[in-house]
């Protein structure tokens, strides 16, 4: 984003955007200065809804081109003092780490700042990930001129506490792995405890204002994210995740059942391939098709290993794949399938149940499983009590999946049961 001064058409910035996403440009938005008017050349129609979100204005003719005319609405918005302030804002406390040693040698990424620095690293073509800056920086001769740069090169912006920028040490170019937050994020959850809850919501199950009020219980109960998924789903995820995204602060996971069930509202995808399976569409074709639109959204994509494990009842997953599901006495047969996931290069795997199953994955098949490979494990399908769930991590799994038995009894307590079963 740059910002002009501007007052030909009554407004305090003539704004450029480089943007190709909805998450970018909703980022750029963010750091747009409150309570200034800016001048957004619309270069494309999808632009105009998304400023509109944001700024309060309307959409004028020139003769040099439409334009979106708009104000930034006042202090409360909410976007605002997320990005800003809240403590437990995800990308800013991991920015906190790399202030450490420990931190930059865990994670391989430091951070400089100053705008000589930046601007160096920016001319250098370093590989850089991120840009942080504060909303004051934008509008400084220096910012300018930074951000026209950086705009050039292609990188995120995002606003931070501080003016800073990241970046990884190691090989050129960028890879998708490494810069993916939401996958390290996990990997921090399991430094941290013994092992990670992630709680599944099925928009199908619920009207907004239920799946919210939910969420913001999942938070509060110390689940470390919010899965949102279904095999079958007719109710548009737009609204669900948008609202999901600005009620909590726990990374928003999509769980697909096909290449429709996408939105740019979440933060990353369980990039899921159904590897237990034979149907070719569910080991790569609904990949295929969703992978253009997963690049359009920005989303961080994790690919994952995705084992359907016979649960004493036919379920959805079963029906709608139209796979056989590994027999729930052969664990001397899922054991290769997870290691081939591995060797595949996929970064987790996930043995299912089935939403609603009569039986939750037998013990002896999750130690034989996570004895095989190196990569996390997730569990899920008919886990219904804490008691059960601190079984399943004491056999090996690395992530807990519920999903059914919260929609039926969400209580907080239960919740908080949940999660310090898992976490130990
Ligand atoms: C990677 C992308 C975009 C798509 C992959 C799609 C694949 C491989 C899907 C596998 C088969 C499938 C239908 C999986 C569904 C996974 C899921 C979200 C399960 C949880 O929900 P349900 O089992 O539907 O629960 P309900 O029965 O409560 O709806
Ligand atoms: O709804 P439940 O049975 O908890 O299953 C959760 C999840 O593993 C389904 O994909």
């Amino acid at each position: 984003m740059l910002l002009e001064p501007e007052d030909t058409f009554d407004s305090d910035y003539r704004v450029h955007l480089a943007t190709t996403t909805e998450r970018s440009l909703r980022e750029l938005l963010i750091a747009f200065p409150r309570r200034y008017t800016g001048l957004f050349h619309l270069s494309e129609k999808w632009i105009e809804n998304r400023i509109h979100d944001v700024l309060e204005g309307d959409v004028i003719q020139t003769d040099v081109g439409s334009f979106y005319r708009g104000i930034k609405r006042g202090s409360s918005t909410r976007a605002e003092q997320r990005t800003v302030s809240k403590r437990k804002d995800i990308i800013v406390s991991h920015i906190r780490k790399l202030a450490s040693l420990k931190g930059k040698l865990e994670h391989s990424e430091f951070i400089i700042e100053g705008h000589l620095i930046v601007e160096r690293a920016v001319e250098d073509g370093l590989p850089i990930e991120t840009l942080l800056y504060t909303t004051g920086f934008v509008a400084t001769p220096e910012g300018k001129s930074l951000l026209k740069r950086a705009a050039a090169e292609n990188l995120s912006f995002y606003q931070g506490i501080a003016f800073r920028l990241r970046f990884s040490i190691g090989k050129e170019g960028k890879s998708h792995l490494r810069s993916n937050w939401v996958l390290n994020y996990f990997h921090e959850v399991l430094k941290k405890h013994h092992a990670g809850y992630f709680v599944l919501i099925d928009p199908e199950q619920c009207e907004i204002e239920k799946c919210v009020k939910l969420a913001r219980e999942i938070e509060k109960a110390g689940a470390d994210a919010i899965l949102l998924g279904g095999s079958f789903l007719t109710n548009d995820l737009h609204p669900i995740a948008k609202a999901l995204k600005q009620e909590t602060e726990l990374p928003l996971v999509l769980f697909p059942g096909d290449s429709m069930h996408l939105t740019p509202h979440a933060d990353a995808i369980l990039y899921i391939s159904l590897i237990s399976g034979r149907n070719p569409n569910y080991l790569i074709g609904e990949q295929v098709k969703a992978a253009p639109w997963i690049q359009r959204y920005a989303l961080k994509p994790i690919p994952t290993g995705y084992m359907l494990i016979e649960g004493g009842n036919k379920t959805a997953v079963e029906f709608m794949s139209d796979t056989t599901p590994i027999p729930r006495d052969k664990p001397d047969i899922a054991g290769p399938h997870a290691l081939a996931a591995e060797y595949l290069g996929m970064q987790m795997v996930y043995l299912e149940a089935g939403s609603g199953a009569v039986h939750s994955v037998p013990e002896e098949m999750i130690t034989t499983v996570k004895n095989q490979i190196s990569i996390p494990l997730i569990v899920g399908g008919g886990i219904r009590t804490p008691e059960i769930a601190a079984k399943k991590v004491e056999a090996g799994a690395d992530f807990i999946v519920t999903g059914n038995i919260l929609e039926e009894n969400g209580s907080l307590e239960l919740m908080r049961a949940f999660a310090n079963a898992v976490h130990g």
